[in-house]
């Protein structure tokens, strides 16, 4: 597999499609990651139709970007503990587990700025139907 040798401009924007290609390997190859790229879609399209404000944008577009980046880096430390420990060992299973760890508390922030995005938008939208 070739290395980045290019060097000044070329090298800086090549590290750009070796971070893409990363990110459609991992697309590729994680279910988790497809699974959470499908609700970041779903949570941005709500956002437009329920016109919430530029500060709760931000907050999903944070809670969606720390869930997506948790996941990439899950994801590199698995292929790197596969590649070094194929077989059963106690670190890797302790590398796995904290990796795993990391996503699962960015995805609790992801609900919990959901519901405080969504939950009035909602409300108001549930309380318009039943009048
Ligand atoms: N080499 C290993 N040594 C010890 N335990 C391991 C090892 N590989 C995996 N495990 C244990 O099995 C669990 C599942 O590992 P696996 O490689 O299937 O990842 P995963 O969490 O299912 O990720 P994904 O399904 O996204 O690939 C790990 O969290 C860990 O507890």
């Amino acid at each position: 597999m070739p290395k980045n040798t290019a060097a000044g401009p070329k090298r800086f924007w090549k590290s750009f499609w070796y971070a893409a290609q990363g990110i459609r390997q991992a697309f590729r190859s994680e279910q988790n990651m497809r699974v959470h790229t499908g609700f970041a879609v779903l949570v941005l399209l709500l956002a437009a139709l329920f016109r919430v404000p530029p500060g709760d944008w931000m907050l999903l577009l944070l809670a969606i970007t720390l869930v997506l980046a948790a996941e990439l880096i899950n994801t590199a430390i698995e292929s790197v503990v596969d590649l070094v420990s194929p077989e059963l060992h106690p670190l890797a299973k302790a590398a796995k587990d904290t990796a795993a760890g990391a996503v699962f508390l960015t995805a609790a922030f992801a609900v919990i700025s959901g519901i405080y995005v969504f939950y009035r938008p909602v409300m108001d939208w549930i309380a318009g139907f039943m009048s």
